[in-house]
């Protein structure tokens, strides 16, 4: 089994042609490939070309000077974490990143004593004065991911509701005074992994967020489980990225859009992995109410009704990351995945919600 390719020129020139292969894939496996994006957006090459360059020559340093920019810094989760420190369902994952999310400054960020504890999510990223390529680089990929995840979910939407506004909504500021949407994005290298260590690259999870666009090098290693259980490999397309449907689509559509279960396999050598994720999602403050049936296309529930009753096999336990408050979500997420940080800016004393989670 393979995964579907769907092309973006025909997402912009054809949109009803888009829709019916989407729904298809959405209800099948939540993974497909966009190709054909530099037809629309002719700098998406050297974009590519120039994330994963400054991205090779960051993670090229040694440890001490990417810990310029540590993570354990940042109350806002921003910035380097080394090999094996984040973890996956209890499990260190074999892989070192750098997250940045929504730029805020110092003003912005300034948060009442009664403010929800989600929302210290907003904040500055951290960028390393050691590659002062890859802040452009950094910026220019939020820009176009955001453009692409922004139509993608407008076509979602569509396809799934006469009411797209319902989850298109959820991610758009209301007005100039509002949050934006909280899209966080990594880059991450995946070391090859030294005789005699065991682990994965990334452990099996569901993605918390909206949908992901991913991009990857040529090296291989990421793996989605189908509904039956199944690991099958999502190989590397050159300037393809893959997307899915993370647990904000899968309580939006309640559950006919689920989010796919994956991970990736430590890297055997001889170089290490490169990828860029890129997790579209809400507004923190955004409140997830799931869409009815009567809500829902009758066609797509026809459509749906022919997997239906199955139950889907995955590896993540049921409604993982589901909450009502769409920050909520992705404070458990990450506080759990960033132990260290918590505890060190915030600890149970402060947060009976957050940090390590029994799996
Ligand atoms: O690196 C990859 O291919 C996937 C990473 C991933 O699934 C994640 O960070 O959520
Ligand atoms: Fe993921």
């Amino acid at each position: 089994m393979s995964l579907p390719i769907l092309s973006y020129a025909t997402a912009r020139t054809d949109p009803s042609a888009f829709i019916q292969p989407l729904q298809h894939a959405l209800l099948t496996t939540g993974f497909f490939y966009l190709s054909d994006i530099d037809t629309v957006l002719p700098e998406w090459k050297s974009a590519w070309d120039d994330a994963f360059s400054a991205s090779a020559a960051f993670f090229a340093q040694p440890v001490e000077v990417k810990q310029e920019i540590g993570m354990i810094e940042s109350r806002h989760f921003r910035g380097y974490s080394a090999y094996g420190v984040e973890v996956t369902q209890g499990k260190r994952d074999l892989r070192e990143q750098i997250d940045f999310g929504p730029e805020m400054g110092d003003a912005a960020q300034a948060r009442a004593n009664d403010d929800p504890l989600e929302l210290s999510l907003y904040g500055p990223n951290q960028y390393p004065a050691s590659t002062p390529a890859l802040e452009p680089s950094i910026r220019r990929w939020r820009d176009l991911s955001d453009t692409i995840a922004r139509h993608l979910v407008s076509l979602l939407a569509q396809s799934l509701t006469p009411h797209p506004e319902r989850i298109v909504d959820i991610f758009l500021p209301s007005s100039a005074a509002d949050y934006p949407a909280y899209s966080r994005m990594k880059v991450v290298q995946y070391p090859p992994i030294k005789p005699g260590e065991e682990g994965a690259g990334v452990g099996s999870h569901k993605d918390g967020g909206g949908i992901t666009l991913l991009a990857q090098d040529q090296t291989g290693g990421l793996q989605v489980q189908t509904w039956e259980g199944e690991w099958i490999g999502v190989g590397p397309v050159p300037y393809a990225l893959v997307i899915n449907v993370g647990q904000v689509i899968e309580r939006m559509s309640s559950g006919l859009y689920a989010a796919t279960t994956h991970r990736v396999l430590a890297t055997t050598g001889p170089s290490p992995r490169l990828s860029i994720p890129f997790f579209y999602s809400p507004k923190l403050t955004s409140t997830l109410h799931p869409l009815s049936r009567t809500e829902i296309h009758p066609s797509l529930l026809a459509l749906a009704a022919q997997t239906e009753g199955k139950e889907k096999v995955s590896d993540v336990k049921k409604g993982d990351l589901h909450e009502e408050v769409f920050g909520r979500a992705a404070w458990r997420g990450i506080t759990r995945s960033h132990v260290d940080v918590w505890e060190r800016w915030y600890g149970r004393e402060r947060d009976p919600v957050g940090g390590p989670e029994r799996v």
